[in-house]
């Protein structure tokens, strides 16, 4: 943890569109390309196999949609990711083009996790943009049985930042709450909204990353903090049963686990470094997300982290920590890692800090 992000970070923000085929992904970016008031949203859509298809049901279509074809953006063509965004950045700043963040929507297949790794790795990229969360459409009425049935699904729902809701209209409200506590036991750090249709306060889709030195650590120990049910439109009739269910996770949702801790006083630096390489060398392909807030003895301020399987995000400083406690956040989100694992390769961490500090 050596080099840390720039406080005037200009980056443009970008959004990670995902959600299984046919979930409302088109018909949630329209709601927000004809949302007159909101930033000015430069749009990448990736197509596999149909070409133009989705473009064709993009009302707002202009010169800042780009189309990506002939293939799935998590595997064949991250380098024509990164050429596309550069080409972007290239245009605004020749001034052949105005926009203020980018929205990538995916293929409903696409494994968030090496989009977001290209982010990590690729150095220009990297300069230019930064990742500022991953929203996942949930179809409320298929929703279920696809992530029965498809793992990508799964994923899709375990890397989000903020989960969407859709269709809710088609089911009843014991149906979407029951989903809604499925979907929380998958991912318990995101906010989950219904949208019917797209209908989402669109600023409830930006500045999700917990990464943004200009950001305020409230928000940071937010992004990190289970969440509890938010929505008001939730239970309306008051007949829906959101309570925790007893019956064993099904066999997706079982292959996805997650835990977290909270360290009351500072980490001594090589304890938290020997963790972390720890679980990176046994666990790093498993890793979904792991992202924190950390006390290092020694620093006054502490650094927000973020890392997806192996790579990792320069650490951004809390600077408005000032006077608040010292208690270090952890979340990790794993494949095939029950949190029982976790919670243990969590503990070894209070154990190297107990030892190291002794
Ligand atoms: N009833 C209802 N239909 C919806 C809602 N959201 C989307 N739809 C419909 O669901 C269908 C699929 O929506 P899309 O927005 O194209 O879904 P997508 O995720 O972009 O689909 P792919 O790009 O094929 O993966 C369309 O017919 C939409 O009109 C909703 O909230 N309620």
């Amino acid at each position: 943890m050596t080099d840390t992000m720039d406080a005037t970070d200009t980056r443009f923000p970008v959004t990670l569109l995902t959600g299984f085929l046919g979930a409302g992904k088109t018909t949630l970016l329209n709601a927000i390309l004809t949302n007159a008031t909101g930033p000015r949203i430069a749009v990448i859509v990736n197509e596999f196999g149909e070409a133009g298809l989705d473009h064709d049901l993009i009302e707002a279509v202009d010169e800042d949609i780009v189309l990506m074809q002939s293939g799935c953006l998590c595997c064949s063509i991250r380098g024509d990711l990164s050429r596309t965004l550069l080409d972007l950045a290239a245009r605004k700043k020749e001034d052949l083009l105005t926009f203020d963040r980018v929205v990538i929507e995916t293929t409903g297949l696409a494994d968030p996790a090496p989009i977001l790794q290209t982010f990590l790795l690729d150095t220009y990229l990297a300069k230019n943009f930064r990742i500022d969360g991953v929203v996942t459409v949930v179809d409320a009425a298929t929703g279920p049985d696809t992530l029965n049935r498809q793992f990508e699904a799964v994923s899709q729902v375990a890397m989000a930042d903020f989960l969407v809701l859709s269709k809710t209209d088609l089911v009843s409200e014991s149906t979407s709450g029951a989903l809604k506590t499925r979907l929380r036991s998958i991912n318990p750090t995101a906010d989950i909204l219904r949208a019917d249709r797209g209908g989402v306060p669109t600023t409830a889709l930006w500045d999700l990353s917990g990464m943004r030195p200009q950001g305020s650590s409230d928000h940071a120990v937010a992004w990190l903090t289970p969440t509890a049910p938010v929505d008001p439109l939730d239970n309306l009739s008051g007949l829906g049963s959101f309570a925790a269910s007893t019956a064993p996770a099904p066999k997706h949702d079982a292959r996805i686990g997650s835990a977290s801790i909270i360290l009351d006083d500072p980490i001594p630096a090589d304890a938290f470094d020997l963790w972390l390489d720890r679980l990176i060398m046994l666990r790093g392909p498993n890793i979904l997300r792991v992202k924190g807030i950390v006390h290092l003895i020694g620093i006054e301020m502490p650094f927000v982290f973020h890392g997806v399987q192996h790579l990792f995000d320069p650490p951004v400083p809390l600077n408005d920590w000032h006077g608040k406690n010292r208690q270090s956040r952890i979340v990790v989100i794993a494949r095939d890692m029950t949190s029982a694992e976790l919670v243990y390769n969590l503990d070894m961490l209070r154990s190297l800090q107990i030892a190291k500090t002794a």
